[in-house]
């Protein structure tokens, strides 16, 4: 008869997990992408793209780092999808090891603030200071570091540019730091504990906010409906599921070329996450007034 006993031939070492927070648009999924090296978490120019909390797992020879990207903070819109959303941040930071509050470097207003008011005083916080290669006038930091540093007892400061990897391998040893010494806690072949559905979904939603106006990527989602494995052969059907039959023809576009693009361009994202080949199928139908149907939201996975 054969056992599964656990592995203790791992040593110890720094290990846990560690949460990204901070208001939206800061740059914490470019970070996330940044420290694991993969294309995990979706990107975009508009503020409150992440819905979800996301996980990648980083391993090194000496170290284990579990990432967590939190939903921006949103205080402006009330439907069931923010409050959602809103329960995503607490929740994620009542988890974790280590903390890494990130802000615009050189500005600190109040989403910052409201943000920094949710952070446990029993963790320890690395500020992460992002952007540093917009900056033009670098004197005015030093002012600037010294009026954050009296907020709170920071495990670190580090600024960085999660776009350019500027420091960001300063950012991942004061992180190792702050760790807890223990055994890893993932397999170290473990990018990411979300299925390849899921992340097929997040890549077509990034395309949404990357290519259509300012208002409807927010009254749009994505479902999976169809994910088959055959060898290295993936056959994905999908659906783009809106509000209202008027936000059809803008999301098919002229000749169904929008549409031909989303899909095209999440393709070959899909095709360097995944490997081997990707058939996509892409359409768009109506389900009007998704966004504040909490018990849709559960059927679509936002809880
Ligand atoms: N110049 C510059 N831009 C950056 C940097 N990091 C991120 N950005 C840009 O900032 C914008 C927002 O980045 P995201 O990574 O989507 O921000 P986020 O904090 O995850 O946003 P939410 O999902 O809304 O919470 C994008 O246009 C990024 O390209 C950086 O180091 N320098």
């Amino acid at each position: 008869m054969t056992e599964t006993r656990p592995d203790f031939s791992q040593p110890l070492a720094p290990a846990g997990l560690v949460a990204l927070v901070g208001r939206p648009n800061v740059g914490k999924s470019t970070l996330l992408n940044r420290l694991i090296g993969e294309k995990l978490s979706i990107t975009s120019r508009k503020a409150q793209t992440t819905r979800h909390r996301i996980m990648g797992v980083r391993t090194d020879e000496d170290a284990q780092y579990v990432f967590v990207d939190t939903p921006g903070f949103q205080t402006k819109h009330s439907s069931a999808l923010n409050r959602t959303m809103n329960r995503g941040v607490t929740q994620a930071l009542q988890e974790v090891d280590v903390i890494c509050f990130v802000i615009e470097a050189g500005r600190f207003g109040d989403p910052d603030r409201k943000v920094l008011a949710l952070l446990p005083e029993d963790r320890p916080v690395i500020l992460v200071l992002n952007k540093i290669d917009e900056l033009k006038d670098k004197a005015a930091m030093l002012p600037f570091v010294a009026k954050l540093a009296a907020l709170r007892d920071w495990a670190a400061v580090v600024p960085v540019s999660a776009e350019k990897g500027t420091q960001t391998d300063a950012l991942l040893s004061e992180i190792k730091k702050a760790l807890p010494e223990q055994g890893f806690l993932y397999d170290p072949d473990t990018l990411t504990d979300r299925s390849e559905r899921f992340i097929a979904s997040e890549y077509i939603r990034e395309k949404l906010f990357r290519l259509l106006g300012d208002e409807l990527p927010y009254a749009a989602t994505v479902e999976i409906e169809k994910f088959e494995t055959e060898g290295e052969l993936r056959r994905i059907f999908a659906a783009i599921v809106v509000d209202r039959e008027s936000h059809k023809p803008m999301i098919i576009g002229r000749n169904g070329e929008t549409l031909k693009r989303i899909a095209s361009e999440a393709r070959q994202d899909m095709t360097r996450m995944f490997g081997g080949t990707v058939y996509l199928e892409l359409w768009v139908k109506v389900k009007s007034g998704w966004a504040d149907d909490e018990r849709l939201l559960r059927t679509l996975g936002y809880e």
